[in-house]
C-alpha cells in the first residue's frame, strides 16, 4: 500500500538538446502528475526550473532515474514536501508576553516569580491557576508500537508525537509536549512519568506496545491524580464505537445483533472489545496471531483471559477465515495486508469493514470496496477516517476543563456518542459515517459530553462556567 507525496524536482534544461515537453512526458511515464512549474533562472542556453509533482508512491525512484538518463537534462535536487514539512521539527514553545523592560523581567523572573512560587508551595493546587499545568498534556511514548511500524525507538517516534502535539493545539488549544523515553522498562516508565507529572494536567500515553501498556496505564491512573489516557487503547475504541454506531444505522442492525470480528488484540483491540461490550455488543470474536480467543485456553496475557470469557459466545475454533463466515463487522487493528477478498466475500451482505491499521490498512481500500457496504480506514486520504484524532483532543479538553481525576468508562461512552451524533441522521450514508477532524463541532461536543459524564460520575473537581445549567447537547443513541 503506497503513501502519496509531493516532490519538488529542480532541473537544468539545456534548450538546444531538450525541451520541457520531454521532461513532462518523462514524468508522466514514470507515474508523476505535474501540479506546478516555477522558473528559477532563465538563461539563453540553460533554464533552471522547479517542477512540483504529485506521486502516488513516495518511494517512486523512477522519475529521478528517467530524468537523469535524458540528454540535456540535469537533476540538481529532488525534495519531498513531507520531509520539508518536518525540517527542524513541527512545534515550538512561544512565550505569552514579551519581556520589554526591567519591570517585566522582575515580574516574570526573579525576584517577582519567587512570590508566586511561595504561594504554590503553600497551596500546591495553585499550580492550576498560576502555571501551565492546567492546559498542558505530556505525550509519552517508549517508541515500541509506533503506528503499525513496531518497535522503531524513541527518536523515530518523535515525528508522530510532534504530530499529536500539533493536533492537540490546533483542535483543542491544548499545549502538548512529546516525551520520548529511552527505556522499555515498565517500572522505569511509571517512575519517570510520575516524576514529571507535576508540570502536566494530563498524561497521554502513545504507541506503547501491549501487553506492557495495560499495566503501565493502570498503575499510573491509580497513582496519579491527573487523567492518564492511553490513546491507542481508548481513543481508538471511542472512535471505532462512534463509527460503528453510525455504520450499523446505515445497514439497519443493532450493536446487540451484530456479529463482530476484531483482529489484533493488542492495545487498540483489547480496548475496542471492552468498549463495544460495555455499549451492548453481544457477539465479538477477538482474533490475534494464534487465532480466535476461546474459553478453555489459558493465556499469559490477563487481558486476553478476561476477554476470552466474554467473547466468542458459540466458541468457534480457528482463525480469521473461520470467524469471518457470516460476520457483519470486521475491525482491524493488527497490521497492513492481513485481510483478503475471500474473507470479505464470506461476510454477510451488509458488511462493515474498518481497516484501521496505520499507515497500511488490513486491506487496500480499492480491493475491498466492491465487496463491502461500509468501508473505513485510519487514513486521511480515504473517506470515513476512523482515527483516534477524533477523540483525544476533545476528551482531554473536557477532562482538563472540569479537572477530572480520571477518564472513566462513562466519559468514553459519552465521547463516542458525541462523535457519532455530529453526523446528522439526514446526512448519514455509506461514505459518511464519521465526521471529519476538521468539523469544529467534534471537539466542542466531545468536550461537553465528557464534562457532563465526569460530573455525573463524581470525578469532576470543577464545573466550567459555560457548562453549569446547560442541558446535554447530544441525544442518546
Ligand atoms: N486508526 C486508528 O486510530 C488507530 C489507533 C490505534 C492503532 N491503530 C493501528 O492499529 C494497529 C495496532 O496498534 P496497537 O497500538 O494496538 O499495537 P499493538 O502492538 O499493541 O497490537 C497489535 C496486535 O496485533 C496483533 N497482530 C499482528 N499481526 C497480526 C495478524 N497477522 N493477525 C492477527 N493479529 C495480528 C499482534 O499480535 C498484537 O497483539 C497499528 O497498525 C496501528 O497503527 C490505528
Ligand atoms: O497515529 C495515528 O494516526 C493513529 C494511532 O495513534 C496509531 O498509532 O496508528
Ligand atoms: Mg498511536
Amino acid at each position: 500500500m503506497s503513501i502519496a507525496t509531493t516532490m519538488i524536482i529542480r532541473l537544468e534544461i539545456r534548450k538546444s538538446v531538450a525541451s520541457f515537453a520531454d521532461v513532462a512526458s518523462g514524468i508522466a511515464a514514470a507515474g508523476g502528475d505535474i501540479v506546478a512549474i516555477d522558473v528559477i533562472r532563465a538563461g539563453k542556453e540553460v533554464t533552471t526550473r522547479d517542477i512540483t509533482v504529485n506521486v502516488q508512491d513516495a518511494t517512486n525512484e523512477e522519475i529521478h532515474r528517467i530524468l537523469s538518463a535524458m540528454d540535456g537534462i540535469k537533476v540538481i535536487n529532488v525534495s519531498d514536501s513531507t520531509f520539508l514539512a518536518h525540517l527542524g521539527g513541527k512545534i515550538e514553545i512561544m512565550p505569552k508576553m514579551k519581556i520589554k523592560n526591567r519591570e517585566d523581567l522582575s515580574q516574570v523572573y526573579t525576584p517577582g516569580v519567587a512570590r508566586v512560587s511561595m504561594a504554590i508551595a503553600e497551596d500546591p493546587a495553585k499550580a492550576y491557576s498560576l502555571t501551565i499545568k492546567r492546559n498542558t498534556v505530556a505525550v509519552v511514548t517508549d517508541g515500541t508500537a509506533v503506528l503499525g511500524l513496531g518497535d522503531i525507538g524513541p527518536e523515530a517516534a518523535m515525528p508522530v508525537m510532534e504530530g499529536k502535539a500539533m493536533l492537540f493545539k490546533q483542535l483543542a488549544g491544548i499545549d502538548a509536549f512529546p516525551l520520548c523515553l529511552d527505556t522499555k522498562d515498565s517500572e522505569e516508565i511509571i517512575r519517570i512519568v510520575k516524576a514529571v507529572s507535576p508540570g502536566f494536567g494530563g498524561i497521554n500515553l502513545e504507541d506503547i506496545s501491549s501487553p506492557r501498556c495495560f499495566e503501565i496505564e493502570r498503575r499510573l491512573a491509580e497513582e496519579l491524580d491527573i487523567p492518564v489516557f492511553h490513546d491507542d487503547q481508548h481513543g481508538t475504541a471511542v472512535v471505532a464505537l462512534a463509527g460503528l454506531l453510525n455504520a450499523l444505522k446505515v445497514v439497519g442492525l443493532t450493536l446487540a445483533e451484530a456479529r463482530i470480528v476484531v483482529v489484533g488484540i493488542g492495545a487498540a483491540g483489547v480496548s475496542i472489545c471492552n468498549l463495544l461490550l460495555a455499549a451492548g455488543a453481544r457477539c465479538i470474536y477477538a482474533v490475534d496471531r494464534e487465532g480466535v480467543l476461546v474459553r478453555e485456553a489459558a493465556y499469559g496475557n490477563p487481558e486476553w483471559t478476561k476477554l476470552a470469557a466474554r467473547t466468542n459466545p458459540d466458541n468457534v475454533q480457528g482463525g480469521l477465515a473461520e470467524v469471518m463466515q457470516g460476520a457483519d463487522v470486521f475491525i482491524g487493528v493488527a497490521g497492513g495486508g492481513i485481510l483478503n477478498v475471500e474473507h470479505l466475500k464470506s461476510m454477510s451482505a451488509n458488511n462493515i469493514v474498518f481497516a484501521m491499521a496505520n499507515p497500511n490498512p488490513e486491506i487496500e481500500p480499492e480491493l475491498a470496496e466492491p465487496h463491502v457496504r461500509v468501508l473505513a480506514t485510519g487514513r486521511s486520504d480515504y473517506p470515513n477516517q476512523i482515527n483516534n484524532v477524533l477523540c483525544f483532543p476533545g476528551i482531554f479538553r473536557g477532562a482538563l476543563d472540569c479537572r477530572a481525576a480520571v477518564v472513566n468508562l462513562e466519559m468514553k461512552l459519552a465521547a463516542a456518542k458525541a462523535i457519532a451524533s455530529v453526523v446528522l441522521e439526514e446526512e448519514l450514508n455509506e461514505q459518511y459515517i464519521i465526521p471529519s477532524i476538521f468539523n469544529d463541532k467534534v471537539v466542542e461536543q466531545v468536550r461537553l459530553a465528557v464534562i457532563r459524564a465526569a460530573m455525573s460520575t463524581g470525578v469532576a473537581r470543577r464545573v466550567p462556567p459555560d457548562v453549569a445549567g446547560i442541558e446535554p447537547l447530544i441525544k442518546e443513541n
